[in-house]
């Protein structure tokens, strides 16, 4: 975790109310400078309220936030020209043109991107002259990153930036955020693709009921451990495969037809797992020793029921 200080944004017990309940409860986490920051949770967990809260869209019940070192609620004015904001959608006058809108948005920062540059980047030439309303979904959101950044910020807030968008434009989203990163810019953003956050962060931030209930690099939460999945006929008993194997093993069916070994995966484990299917005539498919995905790691932590 970065220390205060080297911080682009600080949230310490933050609290939200809507009505009696708290939609963010607690939630404490550090951003830091230079880095790319994902805030991962279910649908509901809190993590736009929180984001909003630090883009100084929405105001606190309780905690404290620091955006590069600032409130972002007292200190809005000297914020505004340091902080790009993509929310989750809209952002943009229904009836602004495209172009003319990005053109009015660079014209507010002293040094901003070439607006022409940046909309060809995002495939929006075409569409410059669109009214915000009639262009598509994933063009509105790409128009929206193209007002997040064309202002060169220090820190950007990117609220869900590649929900809906085609494999291309996602792709093209994620080589601009890698771009940002390494020009120095630190980008905060919440996703729901697990394979984004593992391609682009530095630190992950589980968020579940409001609060942050695991956090650290994709590699850190996934952790050094393997596992073995393979498929086969669905109903296979277990307990014989259990017994063969070394203590602290654990061997499931979930879904039916897809079982996974967990435990210390060395050699041996596989050959006591090949032994097992070859003595119960199972050709075992598609067997593979992998690491635990972010996906695994998500679901361990915030369950697989769904959210109201
Ligand atoms: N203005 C509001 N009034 C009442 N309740 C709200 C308001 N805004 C958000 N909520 C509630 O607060 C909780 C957290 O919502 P929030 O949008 O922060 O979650 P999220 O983690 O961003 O979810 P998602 O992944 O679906 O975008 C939800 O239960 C939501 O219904």
């Amino acid at each position: 975790m970065a220390p205060p200080g080297d911080c682009a944004v600080e949230i310490d017990a933050l609290v939200k109310r809507y009505g009696g309940v708290a939609a963010v409860d607690g939630l404490s986490l550090r951003a830091g400078r230079g880095e790319v920051t994902a805030l991962l949770g279910p649908n509901g967990a809190g993590k736009t309220t929180a984001i909003e809260i630090c883009e100084g869209f929405r105001r606190a019940d309780g905690g404290t936030v620091r955006v590069l070192g600032l409130d972002p609620a007292a200190d809005a004015r000297a914020l505004k020209p340091r902080v790009g904001v993509m929310p989750q959608s809209g952002g943009v006058p229904g009836t602004a043109k495209a172009g003319e809108f990005l053109k009015l948005v660079a014209s507010f920062h002293a040094a901003p991107l070439d607006t022409g540059a940046l909309l060809e980047r995002l495939g929006l030439t075409e569409h410059a002259r669109t009214a915000f309303r009639r262009l598509s979904g994933g063009q509105q959101q790409r128009l929206s990153l193209a007002v997040a950044i064309v202002g060169r910020p220090e820190l950007v807030f990117l609220d869900e930036p590649t929900t809906g968008l085609d494999p291309q434009a996602r792709h093209a989203t994620w080589e601009l955020v890698a771009e940002l990163r390494a020009a120095g810019v630190s980008v905060v953003l919440t996703t729901h693709y697990m394979e984004e956050a593992e391609r682009l962060a530095d630190r992950v931030v589980i968020v579940d009921h409001g609060r942050v209930v695991a956090e650290g690099s994709p590699a850190e939460l996934t952790g050094a451990e393997r596992q073995l999945r393979f498929r086969a006929r669905p109903g296979l008993g277990l307990d014989e495969l259990l017994t063969a194997l070394p203590a602290g093993s654990a061997a499931k069916e979930s879904p039916a037809g897809h079982y996974l070994v967990e435990g210390d995966v060395r050699p041996e484990l596989l050959a006591t797992v090949t032994a097992w299917c070859a003595s119960n005539g199972v050709l075992a498919e598609d067997l593979r020793i992998e690491r635990r995905t972010l996906e695994d790691v998500f679901l361990e932590l915030t369950g697989r029921e769904l959210r109201a």
